[in-house]
């Protein structure tokens, strides 16, 4: 079985895939002090109360924290005795190699999003992925990622606003009834949420105009379910994407044996 390992900014998520379906996922908070031992702890805590009957052979890990890497290698060597595939290194074969300029480090989640996308609707799209940051990826017709678009991301806005204006509390994301807010918690998650709406549809429309081409845009992360609620944004949500990407550049790999 493979165990999949997706290290976002904020959170980090195991996954294990038995060839045909996620048996179980897991998430902790990304912690780059965290240690080989302590990440089997948490897992074969978990694995045991859900009952899960991993027999894991092969590991895969994107992360965007580069630190938290050592440990999560150390963790498959360790406790799976296996040698894992780290997504960006150059030991990780992709299906479709990057267009973008020359001496960037595309964020190893939109190359397993654009994997992963590409794999179930072919090219011609936009991931949007709702995560510590809100990236847009485009893909090509040939399944390539060809760059996109960061934005900060939806909490991290919110915490900023908390944190740099002394009357504004913190608050929860979610759809407010209205635009216009009566009471100050109602108006920031109207700034939030219909500031995120608009972001989602302009610049999806302005990468439309770009690409000249039709697009699909598929929305992914945490957060992408609340904002579908926006009407329109997207011609579909999946929450399995990265993990799915995962898979892809997974079997790739074995089938060109690098692994
Ligand atoms: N279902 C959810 N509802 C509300 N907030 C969420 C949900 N899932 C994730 N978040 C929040 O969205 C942000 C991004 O989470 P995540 O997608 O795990 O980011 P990353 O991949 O960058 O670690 C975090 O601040 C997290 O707390
Ligand atoms: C843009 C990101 C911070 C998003 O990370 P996340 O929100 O998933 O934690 C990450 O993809 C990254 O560090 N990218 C490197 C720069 C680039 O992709 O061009
Ligand atoms: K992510």
């Amino acid at each position: 079985m493979l165990l999949c390992i997706d290290c976002g900014n904020t959170n980090t998520v195991f996954s294990i895939w038995d060839g045909t379906q996620f048996l179980c996922t897991l998430r902790t908070s990304t912690e780059h002090q965290r240690t080989a031992d302590q990440y089997y702890v948490w897992y074969s805590t978990l694995i045991e109360h859900h009952g899960i009957p991993a027999d894991i052979t092969d590991v895969i890990i994107s992360s965007t924290v580069p630190r938290v890497v050592f440990n999560l290698r150390v963790f498959a060597d360790r406790y799976f005795n296996t040698r894992p595939i780290v997504v960006g290194k150059a030991e990780c074969l992709l299906p479709h190699d990057p267009r973008v300029d020359e001496g960037t480090a595309v964020g190893p989640d939109r190359l397993v999003n654009t994997a992963g996308a590409f794999d179930r609707h072919g090219g011609n799209l936009i991931v949007v992925d709702f995560g510590t940051a809100t990236t847009f990826d485009v893909v090509a017709e040939d399944g390539a990622y060809i760059g996109g678009v960061i934005a900060p991301g939806v909490n991290l806005s919110l915490e900023a606003l908390h944190m740099a204006a002394a009357a504004l509390p913190h608050v929860d994301v979610t759809k407010p009834p209205a635009v216009i807010g009566t009471n100050t918690v109602a108006c920031m998650q109207s700034g939030i949420f219909w500031g995120y709406v608009g972001l989602v549809r302009g610049i999806s429309e302005q990468i439309r105009a770009e690409y000249d081409k039709p697009m699909k845009v598929i929305g992914t992360g945490g957060l992408a379910s609340l904002f579908a609620q926006g009407d329109g944004l997207f011609d579909t949500i999946e929450d399995d994407l990265t993990m799915h990407g995962l898979t892809v550049i997974h079997a790739y790999n074995e089938e060109n044996g690098a692994l």
